[in-house]
């Protein structure tokens, strides 16, 4: 039963259908029905509780894991859970493990990258978790640079084997998540040589480990490469390190869909393109979008409630004081980050469309929207794990001193969160991606090749170039056209003049080099531009629920003019907007701001989080933030006792000396 809700006050306040902006943050009726059942049903079994994790020595965290995973899986089998129910109750146990990296990246790369004989094989083995598998790929000395990895696979004609080989301590292994302990397979990603040659990268289904004793096979060495940051957080994953002492597997275990090895060794192509290879990259690449969502909502509806409850200053007359979601400086940090979850929300579903439709078309032997989805799943990466990893952040800031406590939940989900920023693709060397798409892109336009998708705006560029926003009056940037034609003018002339300074390097190499810095920015504002376009495309649809289509026309130009003003000397040096109009975008943002508060509250509501999902005494549905703060503070160890261990032979005789040295 619940009990008092101390945050009624604000959910009086809602404007519009919480229930229906449910359905809208869920996705559909069937993501938001199913979601909540599995949300549900974590939250009520004690066995997936999460308290005090963070206070488990690793040895104990990581058995926890596997209790938890091994739960996790016999619910599932006796509910008979389907694939997408069994994903949403693993993503509520909110508990990073080996199971991610066997369902989220080893299934994935036997699906897109192993050929149907292959699938027939491997697949029913790993959905039946009769084998466990990883994605190893990073090695010590390599990471970004794939074509520089040096674990070896050299095939031998005589027993049809390939035989992979760690060379070097530097082609270790290193990083892959559920490796270190758990792993009985993985793909291992290893130069191919035949006949003496070498033919780039490619993936080797690997057994590591005995399936009767877990030992690993002879040759191979396996373990875990250490705590990281933070408590809890990423240290519930086995990431491993593993090297190969020539170990011997049959050739049909080499992932052949892109590239065939013969009976006598010889290469033969597929009509596939090589970057097939990268595939499990773009299809991780596209979840970590709407991941990036998730993890930014939780973080936000944490410090909207907080900042609900939360009262300081204000009350002259003896009154109530203020609370801290009431001022200026408050919501100008906050609502747009709550704005950039709903945002991120959209693109992440509408990035799944098109990783879909990439996926169909490939099936059809059309590769050529390939290029336009690395670069929109790169580059969307990149953008909303940074913009998140950042926001949690500031969500601890926004709590003030009780952010820190781990209590609020927020010190857990920043360390579990920023690694985002690194795997799968280091988010600097991925814009760097992006750039080189969009150079390419730009250097075609002379050529009349028309581009199409995301960068169908720089067929437009000579008018982009030309165009001056004729904003008069603060409500005019509420136009979508209006928006969208500065976002599309900065990003167009950015590109264009980051091409002109290109172009004057002799090498086009050394220029890419040079200008790197550069380039990366005008990627964020291509980046920016796809989410601010396709939160006003969601604006166009029909949306149902009373005030719903309002308050999110309220959150895309929060997040739009938000960026506008973060980014203001971009939108200045390149001509799109003068100052008067970035000042009347300001006076557009405060009042967007007045009209988001009342709602606030519910907003956060909308991601349907179960308190136990949320894991933050800040954030709880009822707001009863204090006595909980105080109970939680009496569960830590060290009040276990008044006085603390160690005050006999620590605290005893030093405030004895104080005393003799005082006397003398
Ligand atoms: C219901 C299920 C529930 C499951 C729930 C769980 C879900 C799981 C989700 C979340 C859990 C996550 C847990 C953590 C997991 C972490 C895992 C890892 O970290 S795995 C390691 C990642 N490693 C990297 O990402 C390396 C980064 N490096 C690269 O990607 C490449 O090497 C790169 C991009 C830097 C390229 O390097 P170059 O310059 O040497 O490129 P060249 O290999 O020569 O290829 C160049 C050509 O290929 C294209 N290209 C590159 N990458 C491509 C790609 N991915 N797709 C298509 N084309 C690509 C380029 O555009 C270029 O094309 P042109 O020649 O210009 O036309
Ligand atoms: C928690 C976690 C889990 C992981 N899980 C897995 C896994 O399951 N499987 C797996 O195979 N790997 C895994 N990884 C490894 C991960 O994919 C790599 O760490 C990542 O791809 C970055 O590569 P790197 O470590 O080599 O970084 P580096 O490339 O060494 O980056 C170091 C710095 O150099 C910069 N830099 C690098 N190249 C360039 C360039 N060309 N131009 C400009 N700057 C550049 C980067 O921006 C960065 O600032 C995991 C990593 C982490 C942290």
């Amino acid at each position: 039963m619940k009990g008092v809700d101390h945050l009624a006050h604000e959910r009086n306040k809602t404007e519009f259908d919480v229930d229906a902006m449910k359905i809208v943050w869920a996705g559909s009726r069937h993501a938001f029905e199913l979601s909540d059942r599995m949300a549900r049903l974590v939250a009520s079994d004690p066995a997936f509780q999460k308290d005090g994790r963070i206070r488990l020595g690793r040895k104990e965290l990581f058995k926890n894991t596997l209790r938890k995973a091994a739960h996790a899986w016999k619910r599932i089998l006796e509910l008979h859970l389907t694939e997408e129910e069994a994903g949403w109750l693993r993503n509520f146990v909110d508990e990073p493990s080996f199971t991610d990296l066997h369902w989220g990246m080893f299934v994935p790369a036997i699906k897109g990258q192993g050929t149907d004989e292959q699938q027939q094989k491997w697949l029913p083995l790993a959905y039946k978790m009769q084998i466990i598998g990883s994605y190893a790929q990073t090695e010590l000395g390599h990471g970004s640079n794939v074509q520089g990895l040096e674990t070896t696979a050299t095939f031998d004609p005589e027993t049809d084997e390939f035989v992979i080989h760690s060379p070097t301590l530097t082609s270790s292994k290193w990083w892959p998540g559920g490796l270190g302990k758990v792993s009985t397979h993985a793909i291992v990603y290893a130069r191919l040589i035949t006949n003496g040659q070498e033919h780039g990268v490619h993936g080797f289904i690997v057994q590591l480990r005995s399936l009767d004793d877990h030992m690993p096979i002879p040759g191979i060495t396996i373990g875990d490469i250490g705590m990281k940051f933070g408590n809890g957080a990423y240290n519930t994953m086995d990431n491993g390190v593993l090297t190969f002492d020539h170990i011997r597997i049959p050739r049909n275990q080499m992932l052949m869909r892109v590239l065939q090895v013969t009976r006598e060794g010889k290469c033969v192509k597929s009509n596939v393109p090589r970057q097939l290879i990268y595939g499990t990259m773009v299809f991780v690449r596209q979840t970590i979008v709407a991941d990036a969502s998730t993890a930014l909502a939780r973080a936000v509806c944490i410090a909207t409630r907080y900042s609900a409850v939360r009262r300081q200053f204000g009350s002259q007359d003896g009154g109530m004081e203020t609370q801290v979601i009431d001022y200026k400086t408050q919501q100008s940090r906050l609502f747009p980050l709550l704005a950039s979850a709903y945002a991120f929300r959209f693109v992440g579903e509408w990035l799944k469309w098109l990783y879909t439709d990439v996926t169909q078309r490939l099936q059809a032997n059309d590769f050529s929207i390939l290029p336009e989805a690395h670069a929109c799943t790169a580059g969307l990466k990149s953008l909303t794990t940074t913009a998140t990893a950042d926001a949690i952040e500031e969500c601890r800031k926004l709590c003030g001193g009780h952010g820190y406590l781990c209590a609020s939940g927020l010190p857990e989900l920043f360390a579990v969160y920023v690694p985002a920023c690194t795997y799968e693709g280091d988010n600097v060397v991925l814009l760097l991606q992006v750039a080189r798409f969009l150079m390419k892109t730009v250097s075609q336009l002379g050529s009349g090749k028309k581009p199409v998708g995301t960068t169908a705006y720089l067929g437009r560029v000579q008018d982009l170039l030309q165009c001056c926003c004729d904003v008069q009056t603060a409500e005019d940037w509420l136009k979508p056209s209006v928006v969208l034609e500065a976002f599309e003018a900065r990003s167009a002339r950015m590109c264009v003049a980051r091409a002109q300074n290109l172009s004057k390097f002799e090498n086009p190499e050394d220029g890419f080099a040079e200008l790197s810095a550069d380039l990366v920015e005008a990627s964020v504002a291509h980046c920016q531009l796809i989410v601010v376009s396709k939160f006003i495309d969601k604006l166009q649809q029909d949306i149902p629920g009373k005030g719903v289509n309002r308050q999110l026309q309220n959150l895309c130009y929060i997040y739009a003019l938000n960026l506008l003003h973060k980014y203001l000397g971009d939108f200045l040096s390149t001509g799109c907007i003068t100052p008067k109009q970035a000042s009347l975008a300001n006076d557009q943002l405060r009042s967007l701001y007045s009209q988001i508060r009342p709602n606030a509250i519910a907003l956060v509501d909308a991601f349907n989080y179960t308190d136990h999902y949320l894991g933050s005494v800040l954030g709880r549905y009822d707001g009863n933030v204090y006595p909980k703060l105080y109970e939680e503070a009496w569960k830590d160890p060290l009040n276990d006792s008044v006085v603390p261990d160690g005050y006999h032979e620590y605290i005893h005789p030093m405030l004895k000396q104080q005393l003799r040295n005082a006397r003398l």
